[in-house]
């Protein structure tokens, strides 16, 4: 127990200020630059009347601001609902004990498996010519996450992970071409998916929608996805909701080598 003047601090308050502040800190990173943050501002702001009024027992003032304060959460949870939702998601990604392979093999006494590690070699030449010629291409990676959802949005395949196929796929002409090919297991799952597109206000306006789609795909799973602009012929890669934009094929490899086979961690935001 401390004494300061006449507070007396003990460990739990301790504990108590300072969880409050890491998730007072969590929502500022997860509001931080959208119109929300204003919003979030100002009801901190009339919540801090509220306590000064009701300290100074202006009963009157005290009544109304509670009134407005109790409505106002409610709307809260509704302007905040993209907030919310990215900060739930936050906290699942990282609790996800299905991640884990060491938790799973203790909690289901299954012995460690390596991870599997995708043959690269297909997706890279794709990519290399997909680039070459701006064809275009979205291409979801599988790591831990299933990612079924996503692939029900669009045409199922199934087929061995090949170059060609993917080479077809992303043919300007094939009716495949649009949208996202999923790759999981050596396989091209599904092909002309729908992925969820980021809502981050801080990317650049100069990215469109494919290169949000990637970003918001591995804000949300833990997939890396690699964009490849028809515009510009520019590989990018997202993984945890990074961006590398413009990797050359050689780093690209790298990258989703060490990606692929370390063991999931939680996104930085
Ligand atoms: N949410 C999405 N899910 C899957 N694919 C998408 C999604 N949004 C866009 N795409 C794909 O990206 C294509 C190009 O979209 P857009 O031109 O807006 O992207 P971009 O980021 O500017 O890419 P590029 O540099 O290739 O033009 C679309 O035709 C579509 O195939």
């Amino acid at each position: 127990m401390i004494r300061i003047g006449f507070l007396e601090v003990g460990w739990l308050d301790i504990l108590d200020v300072g969880l409050v502040a890491l998730l007072l800190y969590q929502i500022y990173n997860v509001v931080r630059g959208s119109v929300a943050s204003r919003v979030f501002a100002g009801y901190l702001l009339v919540y801090l009347v509220y306590l000064l009024v009701k300290a100074l027992q202006l009963h009157l003032l005290t009544t109304i601001l509670g009134y407005f304060i109790s409505v106002g959460a409610l709307a809260l949870i509704i302007i905040f609902q993209q907030e919310i939702r990215r900060f739930l998601m936050l906290i699942g990604k990282g609790t996800n004990v299905m991640n884990n392979r060491y938790l799973r093999k203790w909690l289901f006494r299954q012995p460690i498996q390596p991870e599997p590690v995708m043959s690269l070699r297909p997706v890279l030449e794709a990519c290399k010519i997909l680039a070459a010629e701006f064809a275009g291409g979205l291409i979801v990676l599988r790591k831990n996450d299933d990612l079924e959802k996503y692939a029900q949005s669009g045409e199922a395949i199934n087929a061995t992970l090949s170059r060609p196929l993917l080479l077809a796929i992303f043919n300007q002409y094939s009716p495949l071409h649009d949208g996202a090919v999923i790759i999981s297991d050596e396989k091209i799952r599904a092909a002309r998916c729908i992925l969820p597109v980021s809502d981050d206000s801080d990317l650049p306006t100069s990215l469109g929608f494919r290169h949000r789609a990637a970003i918001g795909m591995s804000e949300a799973t833990d997939a890396a996805v690699i964009a490849i602009s028809e515009e510009t012929g520019r590989l990018s890669l997202a993984i945890n909701g990074q961006f590398h934009i413009g990797l050359g094929i050689a780093e690209l490899e790298e990258r989703l080598a060490v990606y692929l086979t370390e063991p999931t961690q939680d996104k930085k935001e």
